[in-house]
């Protein structure tokens, strides 16, 4: 008996305060004994509905603890998984979309012309580009010649060296190792994601062994300083912020201070601008000098962060940021939350700025380096 109280009592109480006010509502006050049955009926009836009501209500807390169960569960379960296998989840929705429909392509017995024209218009529909397309089927048709391959299945293999030929110029490593201060500078357009994506890098180079100082140059959104500050105290990082001022006093102030201290690389927040407000776009090239004069030569890498959700739109953001303020490296996030994975291709194709970084999700762990090969795997496996 003893052992089930703590059990019992735990429910009771979660249930006791809702059953209060049940009760009062429900439960009739017997008073005279002039009462007539059909009003001792009801009175049993709402006595009834009242524990109906806290069975319900007990079943409804029962199904809320097991969600939460099921859900640390699975939060337990993604930090044990490898990066690869994060990836792989990661990239479920496009290859779902991709991967699926060119599985249907590979089982499509011979290879033949209706066979490629499968297999273009798998590719035009899933975010890879006219550009990319071509430069594939033109790839894949020399491999499938060059190899002798007959057999649809065996294309598979073909598309998957011409898929990592194709995106390989993209997988170029950010190296910091040459200055210290390393400045990152990093734009984008409003919810890319740079934010998250400094906090995320500043776990990722200090696993690297190099120490961090966080630049919160977002002076325009409300909360921005204050989510900047919150992943520096999540990594045990200096961040430095104004109360009021701009984006290039603070990044100014950063540098100076991270000369100061040694520190090996500085993230600088920015805010977020779409290309088409110039004054905005003005803005920043105006960082960029400030910083250039805090530190002669810095930003060492200017990063765009884009948001993979955005498909071919993409493209538009690498060409305008670049021609404004010459990029030097990608991040591509969020590609968990789509089917438009297939960009990638695309950015090869139309502007090709090295990929350093790809996000998959919205934990700490879940932005690394991108590299070509893992990428491809991931996708058609
Ligand atoms: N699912 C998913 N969400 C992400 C990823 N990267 C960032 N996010 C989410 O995207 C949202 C916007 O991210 P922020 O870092 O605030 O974006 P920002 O570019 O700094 O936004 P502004 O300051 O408005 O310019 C947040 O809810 C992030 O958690 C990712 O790889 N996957």
């Amino acid at each position: 008996m003893e052992q089930h109280e703590p059990a019992s009592l735990e429910t009771s109480e979660v249930v006791s305060s809702n059953t209060i006010e049940v009760s009062n509502e429900e439960t009739p006050s017997l008073k005279t004994n002039s009462e007539t049955s059909d009003e001792l009926t009801r009175g049993f009836e709402a006595t009834y509905m009242a524990d109906a009501n806290i069975r319900e209500i007990a079943n409804v807390s029962d199904e809320v603890k097991q969600e939460v169960e099921e859900i640390q569960e699975e939060q337990v379960h993604l930090k044990k998984l490898s990066w690869t296998q994060r990836l792989k989840l990661g990239l479920s929705k496009t290859r779902d979309v991709l991967g699926k429909k060119l599985l249907g392509v590979f089982g499509g017995g011979k290879i033949d012309e209706d066979l490629y024209e499968e297999l273009e218009s798998v590719l035009l529909t899933s975010d890879v580009g006219v550009a990319a397309t071509m430069h594939l089927l033109e790839n894949v048709r020399d491999k499938v010649s060059l190899r002798g391959l007959k057999d649809g299945a065996e294309l598979k293999t073909a598309l998957t060296d011409s898929l990592v030929e194709l995106i390989k110029p993209l997988e170029v490593p950010l190296d910091t190792s040459n200055h210290q201060p390393f400045v990152i500078m990093m734009v984008g357009v409003n919810g890319a994601g740079k934010t998250t994506s400094i906090g995320k890098l500043a776990k990722y180079f200090q696993q690297q062994g190099k120490s961090v100082m966080l630049a919160a140059g977002d002076t325009f959104r409300a909360a921005a300083k204050e989510q900047l500050m919150e992943w520096g105290k999540r990594n045990n990082v200096t961040v430095i912020a104004q109360q009021s001022g701009d984006s290039a006093a603070v990044c100014y102030d950063a540098i100076q201070s991270a000369i100061a201290r040694k520190i090996d690389i500085v993230l600088a927040d920015t805010a977020g601008r779409l290309p088409t407000q110039l004054n905005l776009m003005e803005e920043i090239k105006k960082v960029k000098r400030v910083i250039d004069k805090a530190l002669p030569g810095a930003p060492h890498e200017v990063m765009l962060v884009l948001d993979a959700t955005i498909g071919q739109n993409a493209i538009n953001q690498v060409k305008a940021f670049d021609d404004a303020l010459g990029l030097t490296g990608l991040v591509l996030t969020k590609l968990d939350g789509t089917a438009k994975g297939g960009v990638i291709c695309a950015i090869v194709k139309e502007r090709p700025v090295a990929l350093r970084f790809i996000g998959v999700g919205e934990s700490i762990d879940d932005l690394r380096p991108f590299t070509a090969k893992e990428y491809v795997e991931a996708l058609l496996d």
